[in-house]
């Protein structure tokens, strides 16, 4: 059995991973951690996600609480996991990251521990948003610079960072085919008299409301037609029974860096 900790415990992404962890046959809860100021510190996790008292007390002691696991899914805040993350470098257990919004900072973070532990970062954890950015690298590569390239995504309002880590990567791996650099090439925002669109840009757009649980399309619009490459979630299992994958697999890996592509064999 597959010992693991969850960071966020009590999260959107946190509860859901718990549940799963519960019902699996492969892989058991070894440490419930959530945030120093969580007003559920002490009480059980099991009672807290809802299923029914499982023992596992929530805490904020990471190294107390990782003496007992096998590897951590952190879904929490990206100052947290960038904060966290030579802590678990130094405790060496092995990490999957779903956390969003990292600063360059906090990215460089991340490729710091991972010269000591295998990490796992993917801004998206499910096989449908994978397998996606495979075909918008297939359709940009096909469509080129005739077609104008577009990124939207919708989330809840609960959402603190914008636009998603999914539409960023997206963005990413149309620039890489496209030979676009986002720095200068990216246009988040539209008002007033801009004048006609570029053939460089790449637009990223958001939507914030209610309880979307995430959408995102990239449109590419050329003479007489468009395309719509849609990735509708409508659960958050995708995202955790990808984590759990994920970790899975990147429990028997060398220390380095990776993303789902590899837990997937998309590469
Ligand atoms: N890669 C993927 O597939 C997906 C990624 N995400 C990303 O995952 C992250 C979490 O999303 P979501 O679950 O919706 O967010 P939530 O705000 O619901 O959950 C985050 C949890 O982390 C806790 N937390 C904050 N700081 C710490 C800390 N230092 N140590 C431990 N726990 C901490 C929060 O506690 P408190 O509320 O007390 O601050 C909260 O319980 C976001 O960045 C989101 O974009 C989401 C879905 C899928
Ligand atoms: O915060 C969320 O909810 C999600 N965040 C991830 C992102 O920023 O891309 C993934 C998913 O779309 C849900």
């Amino acid at each position: 059995m597959l010992k693991i900790a969850i960071m966020g415990v009590t999260g959107r992404m946190g509860t859901t991973i718990l549940n799963l962890v519960e019902k699996s046959d492969h892989c058991q809860l070894a440490a419930a951690i959530d945030a120093p100021t969580s007003p559920y510190l002490g009480k059980d996790s099991g009672e807290i996600a809802g299923f029914g008292t499982n023992g596992i007390v929530i805490t904020d002691d990471l190294e107390a609480a990782l003496s007992e696991a096998d590897v951590v899914i952190d879904f929490t805040h990206a100052d947290a996991t960038a904060g966290n993350a030579p802590r678990l470098a130094k405790i060496g257990i092995p990490l999957v990251i779903g956390t969003t919004g990292l600063s360059a900072e906090g990215q460089a973070a991340i490729n710091a521990a991972a010269q000591h532990i295998p990490i796992v970062f993917a801004p998206n954890m499910s096989t449908g948003v994978n397998v996606t950015l495979k075909l918008l690298e297939m359709a940009a590569t096909i469509f080129g610079d005739d077609y104008d390239v577009e990124v939207v995504e919708a989330h809840h309002n609960r959402k603190k960072d914008a636009p998603s880590g999914t539409a960023m990567k997206m963005a990413q791996v149309l620039a890489q085919t496209l030979k676009r650099d986002l720095a200068t090439d990216a246009v988040y925002h539209r008002e007033g008299m801009i004048g006609e669109r570029t053939k460089k840009e790449i637009g990223i757009q958001t939507i914030r409301g209610g309880d979307i649980v995430g959408d995102h399309t990239v449109f590419f619009c050329g003479p007489g037609e468009r395309v719509e490459i849609t990735h509708r979630a409508h659960s958050r299992d995708t995202f955790a029974s990808g984590a759990i994958r994920a970790a899975t697999w990147v429990h028997h890996q060398p220390a380095g860096l990776y993303s789902m592509f590899d837990v997937l064999g998309l590469k």
